[in-house]
């Protein structure tokens, strides 16, 4: 199972989708079932791994129930929600947030500070092609030196066409605290690599 890869290999977060367009969506009885496994791998090996669910513009009953069901350490919120929005998930369910932003311009980053007090941690992540179908995990960069000067109010992350050669670059030209990875330990779509998602994590951590 990759989720035990990367418990193996130090993970601190793992994250499970819920978009029914992403090649990665899973059910919650699914998410249900490779949550409970990766817990108790993680607690075998006196490992703390935080689960996440990723959700896009979800609404308040798919809140409540991933909330009741699944009890993730956080929830990322990967679509265009607003502040506003943010503010009412927050009061509405007790699960720290982690909230994406998409880049492609300084500007981007500015957008940031309205949702910094509302959430545990920031995630940028590339602008996806107008195509695309999904708002990410299809391998888009930005530019990391779009992130120059960002100091955060709390740890974030980078994420957005990382792989395992990529990943260290990335972080010393962002200086990312954190990173999140996708597309970039698949063999396919959706096929996560045991080897990538260890390479990935070696790359990391060798930092
Ligand atoms: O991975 C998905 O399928 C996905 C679907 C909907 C919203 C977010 C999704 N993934 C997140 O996208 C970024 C970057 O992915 P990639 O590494 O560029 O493939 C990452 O934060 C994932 O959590």
């Amino acid at each position: 199972m990759a989720a035990q890869t990367a418990i193996d290999n130090d993970a601190d977060l793992l994250g499970f989708i819920y978009f029914s367009k992403s090649p990665r969506h899973l059910p919650i009885d699914s998410a249900h079932a490779l949550m409970q496994q990766a817990r108790q791998h993680a607690s075998m090996r006196a490992n703390k791994v935080n689960l996440v669910s990723v959700v896009v513009n979800p609404d308040n009953e798919l809140l409540d129930h991933i909330g009741r069901e699944l009890k993730p350490d956080f929830i990322q919120l990967h679509g265009h929600e607003t502040p506003e929005r943010v503010a009412d998930i927050r009061a509405r369910l007790n699960v720290p947030l982690i909230k994406a932003i998409s880049v492609s311009s300084k500007d981007d980053v500015t957008a940031a500070r309205a949702y910094e007090p509302l959430v545990a941690h920031m995630l940028f992540d590339a602008k996806p092609p107008k195509d695309a179908a999904l708002p990410g995990g299809v391998g888009a960069k930005f530019d990391w030196t779009l992130m120059e000067g960002y100091k955060g109010s709390a740890p974030w992350f980078l994420a957005g066409g990382l792989d395992p050669w990529n990943v260290a670059d990335a972080i010393i030209t962002a200086k990312a605290p954190m990173v999140d990875v996708s597309s970039g330990v698949e063999r396919g779509p959706g096929l996560k690599d045991a080897s990538l998602i260890s390479n990935f994590l070696k790359a990391v951590k060798g930092i």
